[in-house]
């Protein structure tokens, strides 16, 4: 299985100009992870950061035990091999064939035999649909392609965590899609840690187990799908939609009237879509089965609209096995604390949940359009308004507190 990426209090500057302040997430080891943000916020370079291409100023990343912000170069050379990344443009060698552009890691930085490197390579050119076209230069292929050779020479060395910057850059709609069907159908077969960073709202929707969300040098959040999918903060919401009017302009520092916000307050996030499943043939994705039982165990910490659609999701059997009853209407699902583990034997199942009764579960009301402080983001008055009436202690739908596991 992939591993667990934490990353805690990051800080990135270049000079004077702020990327990012004070990012906190884990990346849930095994799943598939979306980073969304408009263009400039400092996405790119997150994904450098991780690798450790780029040092942040403060804060760490935490992989396998070691912070890679704050180790020798040894350490780091060892935390690198776990990573395989897709860059935007593949970034293969125009002068090699397919074969030797994804052969190249594996000569590089193993002692492999080449009948082991052509075993290793046509096994990955098969995992991405590439076989036959071995000989092919990259410059006699479609984007899509070059695409899913920079993914098979990501994978040669069996990395454990695969970034992917902007898969969809420069793809139509039905190769982007191909192309996350590939990713979750090799989450199926490798079980590795995904993050992707992405502008495609069709990807955002469908493929991730987790999504956050980068917005005037911070992280807006990051949680459980539902939680961003379902949110109705105006950065969120315009994002979604695709809509000029909202707090994203052209430049990052536009500045929202009121009057665009309330506009924008009245318009909904679009009905949430099933995440892609994987090919006929290939194995479960058995990241869906530890993403449910980890995000059911902090259900009563997610927004009301994520809650409810989680609980679409399961089966009268897990509502049982979770101790999740129906939500009445007005009442949201009652969960002891702390999180009950699966029993040995599952209790009898209760009468399906009835369909009427969550969707009469009413939204959570929308967040006043007005920052409190003029300083502060959009979303910072709302989040805390929004949160209040679901548990009186200090809640959190997004994201970790510095030091929060
Ligand atoms: N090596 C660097 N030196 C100085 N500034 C940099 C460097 N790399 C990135 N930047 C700046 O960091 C900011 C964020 O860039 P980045 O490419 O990470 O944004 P992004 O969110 O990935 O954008 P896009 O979605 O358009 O790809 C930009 O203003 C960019 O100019």
């Amino acid at each position: 299985m992939g591993v667990e990426v934490v990353v805690d209090g990051l800080s990135k500057s270049f000079g004077a100009q702020t990327i990012w302040r004070d990012v906190s997430l884990t990346l849930p080891p095994g799943e598939i992870s979306v980073l969304l943000g408009p263009s400039g916020t400092g996405k790119s370079v997150f994904l450098k950061s991780l690798v450790g291409l780029l040092k942040p100023e403060q804060g760490k990343i935490v992989i396998n035990g070691v912070d890679i912000c704050s180790c020798s170069e040894k350490e780091l050379y060892e935390v690198r091999k776990l990573f395989g990344v897709l860059f935007q443009d593949g970034a293969l060698f125009g002068s090699m064939n397919l074969f030797d552009n994804i052969a190249f890691p594996l000569r590089e930085h193993t002692r492999k035999s080449e009948s082991e490197i052509r075993r290793l390579v046509l096994e990955k050119m098969e995992m991405v649909g590439l076989i036959g076209a071995e000989e092919k230069l990259p410059g006699e292929i479609s984007g899509g392609m070059r695409k899913r050779a920079g993914l098979a020479r990501a994978l040669v060395l069996d990395p454990e965590i695969i970034l992917v910057d902007e898969p969809d850059s420069g793809l139509d709609p039905v190769r982007t899609v191909l192309l996350n069907q590939v990713i979750v159908d090799l989450n199926a077969q490798i079980d590795a840690t995904i993050l992707i960073v992405t502008h495609d709202i069709n990807t955002a929707r469908t493929v991730p187990d987790n999504i956050g969300m980068l917005y005037r040098r911070n992280l807006v959040m990051f949680g459980p799908r539902e939680v961003l999918l379902t949110s109705p903060e105006p950065v969120v919401v315009q994002f979604l939609n695709g809509r000029p009017d909202g707090p994203i302009g052209m430049t990052e520092e536009k500045d929202t009237g009121a009057d665009e916000l309330e506009r924008l307050s009245q318009i909904s996030v679009p009905p949430m879509v099933p995440q892609l499943d994987v090919s006929p043939g290939m194995p479960e994705r058995t990241a869906v089965r530890r993403r449910k039982e980890r995000v059911l165990r902090q259900l009563r910490t997610l927004s009301p609209s994520a809650q409810q659609e989680i609980i679409k999701t399961l089966t009268p059997e897990e509502l049982a096995l979770y101790g999740i009853s129906a939500p009445a209407t007005g009442a949201w699902p009652q969960q002891t604390e702390p999180a009950p583990q699966a029993p040995a034997a599952p209790a009898p199942a209760p009468a399906p949940l009835p369909q009427s009764e969550v969707a009469d579960v009413p939204r959570q009301p929308r967040p006043s359009p007005h920052p409190r402080d003029p300083e502060a983001p959009p979303w910072a008055g709302a989040q805390e308004q929004a949160t209040e009436p679901v548990e009186p202690a200090r809640r959190r739908w997004f994201g970790r507190k510095r030091g929060e596991r």
